[in-house]
């Protein structure tokens, strides 16, 4: 995998870099329910992978950066084939640093599920299976990793695809406004709007993209509502 880390921040891949070839760091197999993205609402089987090459402001899981166990390919498969759910998503941390997941990926097709793939889209997806959901996040300046952003990823994705803004500030919108006209997002991809959690009020964000007449999908982080915001592995 081909990355673009600053030497300063190298060490962001230290809890990979003695991991054995054909396992996994794992920082936890759940399932719950879908909370965010088109499929929300349906019952999903989590695999959130340790590490992450960027370090957003907000990140709501920072504890995914480095706590997690090396799993085989077997087990990890084995563990999420037990939940019997037909749908699977793979988030983290950044899902794509670790080589075995494009093939679990491929895997978990192959048996009829239907995966979904929770990237920052600063890393390569050209290499994702093509029977995958890719959720991709374009970063917006107030996650402090908007330079981060891999727009030649644009052109890898699929019609079905979808693209997610996560935004902390009127700054955000606009930046995510223009980003949605130049590259004509709206009418290529499925267009994913959010909040950052506790820094913008849904009714605020509601207001800008009714005024901005773009026809794309405002979403809230459902399992913040459901269950406290800051429990882990809902
Ligand atoms: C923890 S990330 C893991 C996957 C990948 N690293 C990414 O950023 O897409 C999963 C999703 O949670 C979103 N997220 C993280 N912290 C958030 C927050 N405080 N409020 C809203 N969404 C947040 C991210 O933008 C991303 O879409
Ligand atoms: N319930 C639930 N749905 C989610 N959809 C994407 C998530 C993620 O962290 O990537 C997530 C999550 O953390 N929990
Ligand atoms: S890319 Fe995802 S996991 Fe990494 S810091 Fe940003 S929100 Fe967190
Ligand atoms: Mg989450």
């Amino acid at each position: 995998m081909q990355l673009n880390l600053a030497p300063e921040h190298q060490h962001r891949l230290a809890p990979l870099a003695n991991k054995p070839a054909g396992q996994l760091l794992i920082h936890e197999i759940y399932r719950s329910i879908q909370g965010e993205s088109t499929y929300a609402g349906l019952p999903c089987v989590f695999v959130r992978l340790t590490t992450c090459n960027v370090r957003c402001v907000w990140c709501d899981t920072p504890h995914a950066f480095k706590e997690g166990a090396l799993l085989s390919f077997e087990d990890v498969l084995q563990k999420v084939l037990e939940y019997n759910c037909p749908l699977v998503e793979l988030t983290g941390g950044e899902p794509l640093l670790q080589e075995e997941a494009f093939e679990l990926m491929s895997q978990l097709a192959d048996r009829g599920k239907k995966v979904l793939l929770e990237t920052s889209g600063t890393v390569p997806v050209d290499q994702v299976d093509r029977r995958v959901c890719i959720i991709m996040d374009l970063k917006c300046p107030d996650s402090g990793e908007c330079d981060s952003n891999l727009f030649a990823n644009l052109d890898h994705l699929k019609p079905t695809d979808e693209i997610k803004f996560v935004i902390a500030s009127r700054r955000d919108f606009e930046w995510t406004v223009e980003t949605i006209r130049k590259h004509q997002l709206d009418r290529r991809f499925e267009v994913l709007l959010s909040v950052v959690h506790d820094k913008v009020k849904p009714v605020q964000l509601v207001d800008w993209l009714l005024d901005s007449q773009l026809q794309v999908r405002m979403q809230l982080q459902m399992h913040k509502y459901i269950w406290d915001p800051k429990q882990r592995g809902v």
